[in-house]
């Protein structure tokens, strides 16, 4: 599953507030060449929103986002979210995600949130908030200790179009994500073919 996402290099992360505007920013993704989502669970609709799209467009690869609990991974898996993936790093949601076999990528972003992921099994790590958390510099000063481990990461928070090729240049960086791709501004105002635009530009600056 990992790989595929690695095959595009970029994830949309999205919070959407029901179903309907799920399936048309699913829509748009797809018109745009990105057919990827990470659907979060900040928002009551992300369970309904995963379930519709998963039947809707069964191209997509659709994750779940923001998993706290055991029972968010419990009705992400449910829903037919092929991912998952966290802020941090939380042995609930790790093992949770061991026992529905649903690929995790935990939050991290020091080296003891590394060597906890890393313990418990996990192979492929979000760096978030990678921006804040100093960039393209961190990662590889966190690849110093860690990079023969044979681990991966996705980093997220801050990344961009523009700063998107900085990050995919690491070997070890499998894709990067983010919410640039599908402004809530934009989602709002439904402006779909503008999201498309956003999602071929960026899938065009992740191409190596
Ligand atoms: O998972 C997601 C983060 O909230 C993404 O951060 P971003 O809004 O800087 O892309
Ligand atoms: C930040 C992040 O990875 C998430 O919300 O899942």
């Amino acid at each position: 599953m990992f790989d595929r996402l690695r095959s595009y290099g970029v994830v949309p992360v999205v919070a959407v507030d029901s179903p309907d505007e799920g399936l048309r920013l699913c829509e748009a993704l797809i018109a745009g060449g990105l057919p990827v989502a990470e659907i979060t669970f900040r928002t009551a609709a992300a369970e309904a929103t995963i379930r519709e799209a998963a039947k809707r467009f069964p191209e997509m690869i659709l994750g779940a986002g923001t998993i706290l609990t055991a029972e968010q991974m419990r009705k992400a898996v449910d829903a037919g979210a092929r991912f998952a993936v966290a802020p941090g790093c939380n042995p609930t949601t790790i093992a949770a995600a061991r026992e529905c076999a649903m690929p995790f990528a935990p939050g991290v972003c020091t080296p003891s949130d590394v060597e906890r992921a890393v313990e418990m099994g996990c192979s492929l790590l979000k760096f978030f908030p990678a921006e804040a958390a100093g960039g393209v510099a961190m990662l590889k000063a966190l690849l110093g200790p860690y990079g023969h481990l044979g681990i991966s990461f996705c980093p997220t928070g801050g990344v961009t179009t523009g700063n998107l090729a900085e990050y995919l240049a690491i070997p070890q960086v499998a894709f990067v994500g983010g919410t640039w791709v599908a402004k809530k501004e934009l989602i709002k105002a439904g402006r779909w073919d503008d999201i498309a635009a956003v999602a071929a530009a960026a899938v065009a600056a992740a191409k190596r």
